[in-house]
C-alpha cells in the first residue's frame, strides 16, 4: 500500500499484549524451572551469581501492580529470566535447554503479537 502508517500503541494495548504473553509463557511445557523465584537458600551461589533474579510469578506481580510501563519494561524483565538461566545453567541440562526453547518461543511469539 502507497499509504502505510504505524499504529501506534497505546499504553493499555500494549499492557494487553504483555498479560496475552505472560500467560503463553506461563502455559508453556517448559515454563517449569522459570514459574516462581528461584530459592535461593536451597541452591548453593545462586544469590551470589545472580545479581537480579527474576521468574514469571514475580513479573505477573509487577505487570498487576502497574510497575511495567511499557511492553519494552515487560520484555526487558522476561529476558533477564532467560539471561539468568543461561548463566546459571549448561546449555546441555535440562534446565539450560528449557531456557533456550523458551526463549525461543517468547522471540517467536512477540514479534508476531507485534506485526
Ligand atoms: C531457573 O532455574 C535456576 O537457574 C536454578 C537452576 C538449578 C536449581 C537447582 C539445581 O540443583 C540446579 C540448577
Amino acid at each position: 500500500p502507497i499509504y502505510c502508517a504505524k499504529k501506534t500503541k497505546t499504553h493499555k494495548d500494549e499492557l494487553g499484549i504483555c498479560r496475552v504473553l505472560l500467560a503463553e509463557l506461563e502455559a508453556h511445557q517448559d515454563a517449569w524451572p522459570f514459574l516462581t523465584p528461584v530459592n535461593h537458600r536451597a541452591v548453593p551461589g545462586y544469590r551470589k551469581v545472580i545479581k537480579k533474579p527474576m521468574d514469571f510469578s514475580t513479573i505477573k506481580e509487577k505487570l498487576t501492580s502497574n510497575q511495567y510501563l511499557n511492553l519494552e519494561t515487560f520484555i526487558i524483565d522476561v529476558n533477564l529470566v532467560f539471561d539468568n538461566c543461561e548463566r546459571f545453567n549448561e546449555d546441555d541440562s535440562e534446565i539450560g535447554r528449557a531456557g533456550h526453547r523458551m526463549r525461543r518461543f517468547f522471540d517467536k511469539r512477540w514479534t508476531e503479537l507485534l506485526q
